[in-house]
């Protein structure tokens, strides 16, 4: 293992309980483009903004790697309640408004009793109570302003329910980059919390990174051509290579990570018998601003959202892809500005 695969595993241990009871330094004299301290290095810190909540470490980890796991943040209470509660939308015993409920594409034509077994995810939780205390528990925000300022929205929400691989390797979920998914900027001041409400590792199916990527751009995607099939909007990177050197983050139940959403990361297969389950918000400022991806890498996407959306509320007009976050966006501290 080279030193730098060395120091990811490291960091992957510290976090919330481990920090070091020195305090974080504030305000670092180059920690930002407004310096007054203006010479011509570039800015040390790019990717976090000061604050007294992450120590130097932790800041200067995510800075290099593109995330950062802080162990035991979300109590064994709240996860219970998410579960609870995501076992009642299976079953069809709560159907909030907005919500989707999605199966994995290798059972996605047969027919099955509502169930906690035949939901792979649900998404856009927003108008869920309970299910969105998640975005809003306090232990976690304070993490996401770190990244994206005092101003926050929760842009998507996804609970995870990865199902046991039906041998079509269709549990995976490919490389890939959230911010393909998204029309907005500026992306340092995007950041998605990722909460594993269970032990999580290889075996079922843990989340795999690239650490650094975050430092470069936003690549083409794609469906990637697996033999078993491939979920409806599952893209990814269409130059993965197997060995590029891949970090398995192997997280216990309530350990949540927070990364970039330019990390290329993604999935293995659930080999186990049971569902492995994470729950997750991507927050961005409220200064962000839409942007047009007409003409870009993005708009496959785009326009797979588009004719799901207008299938979904049965529209028979177009519909603007910003109108579409617009929609699913809440404000969960500070004021909504641009989004
Ligand atoms: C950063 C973040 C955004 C990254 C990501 O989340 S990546 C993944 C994002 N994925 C999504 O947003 C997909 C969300 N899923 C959905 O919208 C839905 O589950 C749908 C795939 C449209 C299925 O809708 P649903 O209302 O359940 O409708 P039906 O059961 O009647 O199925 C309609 C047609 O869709 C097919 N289908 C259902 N599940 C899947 C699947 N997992 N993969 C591929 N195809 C699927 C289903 O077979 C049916 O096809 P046809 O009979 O029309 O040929
Ligand atoms: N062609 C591809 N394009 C994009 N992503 C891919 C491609 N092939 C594999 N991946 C992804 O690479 C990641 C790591 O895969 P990995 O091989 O670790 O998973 P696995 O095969 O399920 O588990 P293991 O290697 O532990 O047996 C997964 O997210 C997987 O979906
Ligand atoms: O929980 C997982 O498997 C990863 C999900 C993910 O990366 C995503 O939906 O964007
Ligand atoms: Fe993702
Ligand atoms: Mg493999």
């Amino acid at each position: 293992m080279d030193l730098k695969r060395a120091g990811v595993r490291m960091q992957v241990v510290l976090g919330h309980l481990s920090r070091p009871s020195v305090p974080a330094i504030v305000a670092h004299p180059l920690s930002g483009p407004a310096s007054s301290l203006a010479c011509s290095s570039p800015p040390q810190f790019q990717y976090t903004l000061d604050n007294d909540v992450l120590s130097l470490e932790q800041r200067k980890f995510y800075e290099e790697n593109g995330f950062l796991v802080i162990k035991n943040l979300v109590s064994d209470d709240d996860i219970q309640r998410f579960r609870n509660e995501f076992d009642r939308i299976c079953r069809k015993e709560v159907n909030p408004p907005g919500i989707v409920v999605m199966r994995d594409v290798a059972i996605a034509k047969m027919d099955y009793a509502p169930s906690e077994k035949v939901v792979m995810k649900v998404q856009d939780f927003q108008e869920d109570e309970e299910l969105f205390r998640y975005c809003t528990l306090p232990e976690v925000l304070k993490y996401v302003e770190c990244f994206t300022g005092p101003n926050i929205m929760a842009m998507h929400t996804m609970l995870i329910n990865k199902p046991s691989d039906t041998g079509k390797k269709t549990s995976r979920h490919p490389m890939h980059q959230d911010l393909h998914y998204f029309p907005f900027r500026p992306s340092d001041r995007i950041v998605c919390a990722w909460t594993a409400m269970e032990h999580i590792d290889r075996k079922n199916g843990c989340l795999v990174v690239l650490p650094g990527t975050h430092k470069g751009t936003l690549k083409p995607h794609g469906y990637p051509k697996w033999e078993g099939g491939v979920n409806k909007m599952y893209h990814g990177i269409q130059d993965y290579k197997p060995d590029s050197s891949r970090v398995h983050l192997v997280m216990e139940k309530g350990d949540t990570v927070f990364f970039h959403p330019l990390l290329i990361h993604g999935s293995g297969r659930n080999k186990t018998q049971g569902f492995r389950k994470a729950i997750s918000c991507h927050y961005a400022s409220s200064d962000c601003h839409y942007i047009s991806v007409d003409g870009t890498s993005q708009e496959n996407i785009q326009d797979e959202l588009k004719e799901i959306t207008i299938r979904r509320l049965g529209l028979d007009c177009n519909i603007e892809l910003k109108d579409i976050w617009r929609f699913r966006g809440r404000t969960v501290k500070g004021e909504r500005i641009n989004l």
